[in-house]
């Protein structure tokens, strides 16, 4: 266990205090792969969250009047904070969340890259100057921040979900209230109180920690808050769809990350043994608990067999394990539930005909871990091939040609990230033009970086994350009508 306590921290941060709940009552936060408890964190209802949302507010004047090069320094500061302390956030993330040291170290990078990212993007929100209707006006148009605005993140990324919402949304010179996921609190403080080490003001920066059955009066509270101008979340479709209906009631703006079903294609011209890589990284990284994970594997007809059995030979060799043991390539499912899920649909999918290659039970190491799972046959009667799987199951189908590729892919409600693999040219532009998805990754399982628009279509999703766009989000325009100028001599 992370033993820095200017670093561990199991109280909420609210108003630049560390609190606990008025009910006294916590919450333990175990380890996925053992069971253990780590720590506590208090459990917040409404009453904290109003207190919370009081703090934003009477901090955002200060905030929001501050250049967006004063922000800047705070948010980089903090950035250079998540860097130092990288080994010590890793190793905290692994023991709530339960993926291996290294890809915990790769996603405090990835958060870091946000704050360092979103620091600079704040000092370019640059308005316009436009020609005006008539000839004694000027016309201004500004970019401003919201005021105060909610986050509610989720435990597959419990540290990137966070700077991912509160970089861009600060840096605009907007004050939060974030909700992490109860499976991974721990995270989010550790990444507040290096927040408050850089420099934050009171207020600027409140996180509030609850059970799964607290969520929904947290939730409800930023909600319906007139303080609160927007919420960022991330999670599943169907929290998303409600927060969006509740969201209604005073026309709160949110923009909304949530469940996907990526179709993984390799075309009969694909590098075979670069597609096994891609699926290395898109199906079993974080032991496949990502919206972007290859839900569905589309293999052309006349490469299946042999991909198949080049992909159980590299499954079958995955090191699974505590994610703190060095030889550990694939750590548990986050909880009993998420297991529970994986199993339901790989037992569904082997009724109605799919054949397992490799794997498909709990593993032998007990908790929630789950086997690497190489299945075949897959078919659209089987409902793996509809929900987010959220686990290491290698789901395969075949098609015949490209077309068929194509509209096997977009036959989904969801539109996050598609993948395909080609060495034809045509094909690649024809095909990344046609999938119906926000991501397209080309001959590359692995497309999360900062710089680019990270969001979906369809039922994934509203708006984007990340980028150059990913700060409009967190602002709003005004347009000035300056008249009265007397006409130009
Ligand atoms: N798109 C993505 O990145 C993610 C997708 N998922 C999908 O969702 C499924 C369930 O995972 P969960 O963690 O349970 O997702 P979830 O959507 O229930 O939880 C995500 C966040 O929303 C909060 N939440 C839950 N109900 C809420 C409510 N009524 N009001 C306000 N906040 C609420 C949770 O406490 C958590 O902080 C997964 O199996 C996966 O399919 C889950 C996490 C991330
Ligand atoms: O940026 C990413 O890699 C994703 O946000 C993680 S997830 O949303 O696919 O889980």
């Amino acid at each position: 266990m992370v033993k820095l306590p200017e670093f561990l921290k199991t109280d909420c941060y609210v108003g630049g205090k560390w609190v606990a709940a008025s009910s006294d009552k916590r919450l333990d936060v175990t380890d996925p792969a053992t069971g253990d408890v780590l720590a506590s964190v208090p459990r917040m209802g409404a009453e904290e969250t109003d207190a919370a949302i009081a703090a934003a507010h009477a901090a955002f004047p200060d905030w929001s009047s501050r250049t967006a090069a004063e922000r800047a320094l705070v948010l980089q500061k903090w950035a250079s904070l998540v860097r130092a302390h990288a080994d010590d956030l890793a190793r905290l993330m692994t023991q709530e969340q339960g993926k291996p040291f290294a890809e915990s170290l790769g996603e405090i990078e990835y958060a870091a890259s946000f704050l360092s990212w979103f620091a600079e993007e704040g000092r370019r929100l640059y308005g316009d100057i436009i020609p005006p209707h008539r000839n004694d006006a000027r016309i201004l148009v500004t970019r401003n921040p919201l005021g105060v605005v909610g986050g509610i993140t989720p435990w597959n990324f419990p540290v990137a979900m966070v700077t991912r919402k509160a970089a861009p949304a600060l840096a605009a010179g907007n004050c939060m209230v974030l909700k992490p996921a109860e499976a991974t609190p721990l995270s989010a403080l550790a990444v507040a109180a290096l927040g408050e080490m850089a420099g934050l003001p009171a207020g600027v920066f409140n996180v509030v920690t609850g059970a799964r059955e607290d969520a929904p009066a947290i939730g409800k509270a930023l909600v319906d808050s007139p303080l609160v101008r927007k919420i960022g979340f991330t999670g599943s479709t169907a929290v998303g769809k409600q927060l969006m209906r509740d969201c209604a009631g005073d026309l709160t703006k949110i923009s909304l990350e949530l469940g996907g079903n990526a179709a993984f294609i390799v075309f009969d011209d694909a590098d075979i043994e670069a597609a096994l890589d891609g699926i290395q990284v898109c199906k079993f990284r974080n032991s496949g608990q990502t919206c972007i994970a290859a839900n569905r594997i589309l293999v052309q007809e006349s490469i299946h067999d042999k991909f198949v059995a080049a992909l159980s030979a590299r499954a079958r060799q995955i090191q699974v394990g505590h994610g703190l043991e060095k030889a550990t390539e694939m750590g548990p499912l986050v909880d009993e539930r998420g297991l529970e899920k994986v199993e339901r649909l790989v037992a569904d999918a082997t009724d109605k005909g799919a054949k397992i290659h490799l794997g498909g039970k709990r593993h032998e190491a007990g908790g929630t871990y789950f086997q690497p799972t190489v299945m075949t046959g897959v078919s659209t009667e089987m409902d793996l091939a509809h929900e987010e799987l959220f686990g290491p199951v290698a789901a395969i189908s075949t098609f015949r040609d490209e077309q068929d590729a194509i509209s096997m892919a977009n036959d989904t409600p969801y539109g996050l990230a598609g993948y395909f693999y080609s060495r034809d040219v045509g094909r690649i532009f024809r095909v990344a033009d046609a999938l119906e998805v926000g991501i397209v990754g080309v001959n590359t399982g692995l497309i999360s970086t900062e710089v680019a628009p990270f969001g979906g279509v369809k039922e994934s999703g509203i708006g984007r994350e990340g980028s150059k766009y990913g700060i409009d989000d967190w602002t709003e325009l005004k347009y000035i009508c300056l008249a009265g100028l007397g006409a130009a001599a």
